[in-house]
């Protein structure tokens, strides 16, 4: 399609939150418009946006208004036509958008799991350690495989967390091995299987969001996009939503391609990890949506009453 890029006059503006695993999202996306579009770098300029999630450090997200705060300031620079684009962690994307934003591309998904560190393994942690993390997610998995262990809050971009791994704050930590590729720290930790620690919600993919109404971004972002990884995130996100779509609550999937078709798994946890409800389906690759709301209906028809709870549907 003709479009106005590259103009030197008039670049693509890229928003992206400012903490250096968002920074290196975004090289990756422009890397990939480069390669799809032939553009100069100049082509493209980076916009940093300062989000709340950034600023605010010593709650939990949960407590403070979820995945918003992630999103709302980078929304408001893109309707107001400030940026052409914004970059995020699908992760920390919520799972209902206003409906001016489009999900127009995700690249191809990174590791999905999750990397221990402090430890060799799970069972290598010592008793009675200290986890520093603050996503239920992992603690409730934690403390179902090991009831000793304790939690404590852990926020921070991925080097302050190191960080308090290596002072002793913590004994232990969980990080995304995703974010940790991307940020060159490819050899810390230990990567921890699905089948041990089912990952979060659309971890380990980038997305890219344009307003619904700009055509030109959607097209030049579409280029990008991967489709393997979109249906599996498009399932994995039609499955949170079925539970309420929330970081609230300890909630797993992981969507793969296989055989032809997508397998997801899916775990909801009470909060102590004491009880665990886990399932999986087959759904088709080109419609995975409807089959992944009924998996997470399932899984709370078999939670107890008190776990159902939790969850918001
Ligand atoms: N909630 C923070 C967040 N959002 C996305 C990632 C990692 C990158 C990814 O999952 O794609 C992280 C850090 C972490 O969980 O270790």
């Amino acid at each position: 399609m003709t479009s106005l890029f590259p103009d030197p006059d008039r670049p693509f503006r890229l928003g992206t939150r400012g903490s250096p695993l968002a920074l290196a999202q975004a090289e990756l996306t422009i890397a990939a418009l480069i390669a799809a579009h032939g553009w100069p770098r100049e082509a493209i300029r980076i916009v940093p946006v300062s989000t709340s999630g950034d600023r605010i450090q010593d709650r939990p997200l949960a407590e403070l208004g979820g995945k918003a705060l992630w999103t709302k300031e980078l929304d408001r620079a893109l309707l107001a036509g400030e940026i052409d684009c914004a970059v995020h962690s699908m992760k920390d994307v919520e799972t209902i958008r206003p409906e001016t934003i489009a999900i127009a591309a995700m690249l191809p998904r990174a590791a999905t799991q999750d990397r221990l560190i402090g430890a060799s393994s799970i069972a290598a942690i010592p008793e009675g350690a200290v986890i520093g993390t603050s996503s239920p997610r992992r603690a409730a998995q934690m403390k179902a495989l090991r009831p000793d262990l304790r939690t404590s809050l852990l926020r921070g971009n991925v080097a302050t967390r190191l960080a308090r791994v290596d002072s002793g704050d913590i004994d232990a930590t969980l990080l995304a091995a995703a974010g940790l590729d991307r940020l060159g720290l490819g050899d810390v930790g230990t990567t921890i299987p699905p089948e041990t620690l089912l990952p979060a919600v659309a971890q380990g993919a980038v997305g890219i969001e344009c307003r619904a109404d700009d055509a030109v971004a959607r097209a030049l972002l579409q280029a990008i996009g991967d489709a393997a990884t979109e249906a599996c995130v498009r399932a994995e996100r039609a499955l949170l939503l079925a539970l309420g779509g929330s970081c609230h609550s300890p909630i797993a999937a992981l969507a793969q391609l296989e055989g032809g078709g997508i397998r997801l798994r899916a775990q909801i946890l009470s909060e102590d990890g004491s009880e665990q409800v886990s399932r999986e389906a087959m759904l088709p690759p080109d419609a995975p949506e409807a089959g992944a709301m009924a998996l997470g209906k399932e899984l709370l028809d078999e939670a107890s009453p008190a776990l159902r709870a939790l969850f918001h549907p």
